[in-house]
């Protein structure tokens, strides 16, 4: 639990204003809507397209996405195509550039090269949860996610929210008296908040306790399950080896895109611990990513 330093909670409410405000969350949908290219995603060369199930429904796609920060590429020729109704796990070593795939996902970065697509025919098109999800300091816990209910455009039941993620027992609990994992719960709860189409977490498992963190994948499944695309990063491979899809990235890339079971079966090995150190490596270092000329 949060030791109720005041200087902790000023910390808080001033990141609050440049970080996860419910302006940036708003920019997030505002930004990944005016991306939807009215073309459909489904796009079969001409072909005939067939009937696609919810398993086969593409919610977001990139081609050729690139994003490098002044000199240094961190994402290079990323096509990826996600699936509604599935989890995508994102995983890849420090730095490797999963935060900024799931930035650029959401609309929160502009890629420097390739497209980013998303479908938008829900009320919220996309759902995002930050690494370090933070909110107003006074508000208490129902104040919070009611004031992000209020922001949109659909009905929505505050206090199931509260029980999905499992912190309906703190409705009324301040968020400066929260504990880490309680914060972190709560953007999980704010990005789910309207069912969007494409729900985009960045490491919402981190610093959960390990039955938390079970649940909070088992939650994402569930929510998948009705329809939507969930990506979510994570360094918790027990967590990802849960997920329809294994994303790893490493050299700016897509190293593998597969069923965990698939990933497992092409690195020769029979844990999804062992397929990432087969594919990633065990360097002893963060990933910089790649030096490039201005
Ligand atoms: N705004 C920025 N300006 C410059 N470099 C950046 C910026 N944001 C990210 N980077 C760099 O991009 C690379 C990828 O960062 P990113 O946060 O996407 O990695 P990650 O895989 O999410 O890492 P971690 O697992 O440690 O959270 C890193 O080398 C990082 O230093």
């Amino acid at each position: 639990m949060s030791d109720g330093n005041p200087e902790v909670a000023d910390e808080t409410e001033e990141a609050d204003v440049d970080e996860a405000s419910p302006d940036v969350d708003e920019a997030a949908a505002d930004e990944a809507a005016a991306d939807v290219d009215t073309q459909s995603l489904e796009d079969t060369g001409g072909a005939p397209a067939a009937e696609p199930t919810p398993e086969s429904r593409v919610v977001a796609r990139t081609d050729g996405l690139g994003v490098r920060f002044g000199d240094v590429q961190v994402l290079s020729d990323v096509d990826l195509a996600v699936q509604g109704g599935a989890v995508t796990a994102v995983v890849g070593a420090n730095g490797s550039g999963k935060s900024t795939l799931l930035r650029a996902l959401a609309g929160l970065l502009e890629p420097t090269a390739g497209t980013v697509q998303v479908v938008a025919d829900a009320a919220r098109p996309v759902g995002f949860c930050p690494q370090d999800p933070r909110f107003r300091a006074h508000f208490t816990v129902d104040e919070t996610l009611s004031f992000y209910a209020s922001l949109l455009d659909a009905a929505v039941d505050v206090d199931d929210t509260l029980e999905l993620v499992g912190l309906g027992a703190v409705a009324d609990r301040r968020v400066d008296a929260l504990s880490g994992g309680m914060i972190r719960l709560l953007g999980i709860a704010q990005a789910v908040l309207g069912d969007p189409e494409l729900l985009v977490l960045d490491e919402p498992a981190s610093g959960l306790d390990p039955s938390l963190r079970a649940h909070i994948f088992e939650t994402l499944r569930d929510v998948a399950a009705t329809g939507p695309a969930v990506v979510v990063a994570t360094h918790h491979l027990s967590g990802a080896a849960t997920a329809d899809r294994v994303l790893v990235l490493d050299d700016g890339g897509v190293a593998a895109d597969d069923t965990p079971e698939a990933v497992m079966a092409d690195a020769g090995v029979d844990s999804l611990d062992a397929a990432f150190t087969a594919i990633v490596g065990d360097e002893l270092a963060v990933r910089a990513g790649t030096e490039v000329g201005e």
